[in-house]
């Protein structure tokens, strides 16, 4: 048995470690639709029914002999002609085929029951488990398969199923390596990490986020299996071994024809193509597996129809948003570039939450599509859990329902996200009652309350005033104040500063902090100034040409961050820099999307790069708990690594 055919050791990229990537219907369908693979099923299928239906098939009884018709050829009466014996050679392999499959499915059957659950178990918990699986698998690999095959059929002579389970049995210790090593690389996904903190359960994650993962693997290599199973069967029946003669089997149909190949070379044709096409089918299956793209198993966009459940809660129970594998593309007509690329991050309720990168970077599209606000012609995929909702299941009522009321948004520019023909008033009222079942007097007292609660001290003056009457800094307030309308749980603060005077700069991120405290509010804070960072954030993502970088708690990035791009943005702060001195800059721009280069992305700009740099995707990898980077020159705990400055 070749057991080292079956543990050719699969790229673990190439079926369970790709990145999810958006699949065209066409590309989602050319595996399985392609003619190998619809012929392969059919000849599987049609030899399965054959097998099922053989008694009513075959025409003749394939043990009857007729030793006047020995070796006679194709014709009417024996439509495949007949063997040394005379028998029906139709008949024969129909028959031969029932034992045959039986055989390969009670192989395939013993072998992916014990490897593949083995495999998961072994590859996620590691530990004692893997250990001693693998020692046994290791020991069960080293021997010989069919002597010891053999050595079955001596104490149970004749017995194909006890020879197809020993087979099952000795089989699965490849299968369980190679489960093992995909369900490793898989386990070591964040979004693993971030199932494992949700408080799934072991089984949980190994059947709905592991296992999905790695089922190319596994079909392709229970197609492998399967031929093995079937090449160990002909091998049995052809030494005559797997069951009691004159009943049929392929082996020994073939065994039979090779007796008298030298005066009847057809007799060997009809077994040999059938053997042949059925292994081949098998082939071309595995194969079909191996080579599809990685499907989104929770795929869905906002036009498609909705796959996972609507409310399932995936998130840890502290935390209030799961953002997972977010990606926003946009479609043909837009360009067809990726702008958000598997973006993973989470918050947690009462968190402040940083993103940071310069301009075009991802961050507004990031942060918007939580809203469902992404660019029109623009795809968006992943996963969004906002307190055990969905939001990428959400329908757009359904969202607009949830904007405002549990997440609000505040902009960059207060001054053009009011209206100029209200009065402040009128408008802060009319936001209470988008919210609040409250009539219009008591609205006006809530808005009133609104504006207090953002420090105008005399809100009824301000309520009176029209948007061109008050200050940006105001206008800022007013427009927090109408964000806090709906009593959200989650802001997302889109450079809520960038447009005020540095004065009132430190006033609305006072203010955004205090309401923050007494709200207990999460808050997703957008900026591309670390200072804001530093006063505001427990957290920071840094985000550079549509992907996260790098992600700690504010305090560790700030000294120890690893990535070179975060201390080249954190040396360009121009709060850093010394008076007299040329500002630090870094140079060149984020590339736009459609132009990122493979392997690092910052690699063009980088001053720790090297040639490996562009060699592949960098992945994001831990360096120490809670933090995390996207750079192949830090390892974890590598402590010298890019200290800022
Ligand atoms: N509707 C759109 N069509 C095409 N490209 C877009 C669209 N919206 C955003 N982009 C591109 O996506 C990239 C990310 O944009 P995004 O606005 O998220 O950047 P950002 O980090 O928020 O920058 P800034 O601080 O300037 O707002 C940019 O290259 C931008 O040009």
């Amino acid at each position: 048995m070749s057991a080292e055919i079956l543990s050719s050791t699969p790229d673990p990229d190439s079926a369970a470690g790709q990145r999810p990537k958006f699949l065209s219907k066409e590309r989602a369908r050319r595996g399985p639709y392609r003619p190998a693979t619809l012929l392969a099923g059919a000849w599987l299928i049609l030899i399965t029914v054959a097998a099922g239906a053989a008694p009513l098939l075959a025409g003749h009884d394939p043990l009857t002999q007729d030793l006047a018709q020995v070796q006679v050829g194709p014709g009417g009466e024996h439509l495949l002609g007949t063997d040394s014996l005379g028998r029906d050679l139709l008949a024969r392999l129909l028959h031969g085929s029932r034992t045959t499959l039986l055989g390969v499915a009670v192989g395939v059957g013993v072998s992916v029951s014990i490897g593949v659950p083995l495999g998961l178990y072994a590859g996620y918990l590691r530990g004692r488990v893997d250990k001693v699986a693998s020692a046994v698998a290791e020991i069960l690999m080293s021997l010989p398969g069919l002597i010891i095959l053999i050595t079955v059929l001596a104490v149970y002579p004749y017995s194909m199923i006890a020879a197809m389970v020993t087979f099952g049995v000795l089989s699965s210790a490849a299968l369980f390596r190679i489960v093992r090593n995909v369900t490793m690389a898989v386990a070591q996904d964040l979004y693993i990490t971030a199932a494992k903190l949700a408080g799934l359960s072991r089984r949980q994650i190994l059947l709905r986020h592991i296992l999905p993962r790695i089922r190319p693997t596994v079909v392709a290599q229970t197609a492998i299996v399967a031929a093995l199973a079937l090449v160990t069967q002909l091998g049995l029946g052809f030494l005559g071994i797997d069951t009691r003669p004159p009943h049929a089997t392929w082996g020994g149909v073939l065994q039979d024809a090779s007796t008298v190949i030298a005066v009847s070379s057809w007799t060997v044709v009809p077994p040999v193509v059938v053997v042949t096409l059925t292994i081949l089918a098998f082939g071309i299956l595995g194969d079909t597996t191996t080579s599809q793209p990685y499907r989104l198993t929770r795929a869905r966009t906002r036009t498609g129809r909705p796959q996972a459940p609507r409310t399932t809660r995936r998130a840890p129970a502290d935390q209030l948003l799961c953002v997972e594998h977010l990606t926003v593309v946009l479609t043909r007509g837009g360009g067809g570039s990726i702008l958000v690329d598997d973006v993973s991050f989470g918050i947690g309720r009462g968190e402040i939450v940083g993103l940071v990168g310069e301009s075009g970077a991802g961050k507004s599209v990031t942060s918007r599509a939580i809203l469902g606000l992404q660019p029109t012609q623009a795809k968006v995929d992943g996963f969004i859990d906002f307190d055990g909702l969905n939001l990428l299941d959400l329908t757009d009522k359904e969202l607009h329902h949830l904007r405002g009321r549990r997440i609000a948004l505040v902009g960059q520019e207060p001054m053009v996200s009011l209206d100029p023909t209200i009065r402040i008033g009128a408008q802060l009222a009319e936001a209470v009652r988008a919210h609040q079942k409250v009539g219009r007097k008591e609205s006006h007292r809530l808005a009133r309350q609104l504006l207090t609660d953002v420090r105008i001290s005399d809100p009824s003056a301000v309520a009176d005033r029209y948007p061109h009457e008050i200050s940006g800094g105001m206008a800022q307030r007013v427009c927090i104040a109408v964000a806090l309308a709906g009593n959200p749980e989650l802001l997302i603060a889109d450079e809520p500063t960038t447009a005020l005077d540095v004065t009132v700069q430190a006033e609305i991120l006072d203010l955004l902090r205090d309401l923050q405290r007494e709200r207990n509010m999460a808050v997703l804070l957008v900026t591309h100034d670390w200072g804001v960072v530093a006063d505001l954030c427990d957290r920071a993502i840094v985000l550079y040409a549509g992907q996260i970088v790098e992600q700690a708690a504010t305090e560790r990035l700030f000294d120890h961050s690893c990535h070179p791009y975060t201390a080249a943005l954190r040396a360009a702060d121009p709060h850093q820099q010394q008076p007299g001195r040329r500002l630090t800059t870094i140079g060149g721009s984020v590339p736009p999307p459609g132009s990122w280069p493979p392997g690092c992305r910052f690699a063009d700009r980088c001053v720790s790069v090297t040639e490996e740099c562009s060699n592949a995707a960098v992945p994001l990898h831990l360096v120490a708990e809670g933090h995390i980077t996207r750079c192949i020159h830090v390892r974890a705990d590598d402590k010298e690594a890019h200290r800022v400055p």
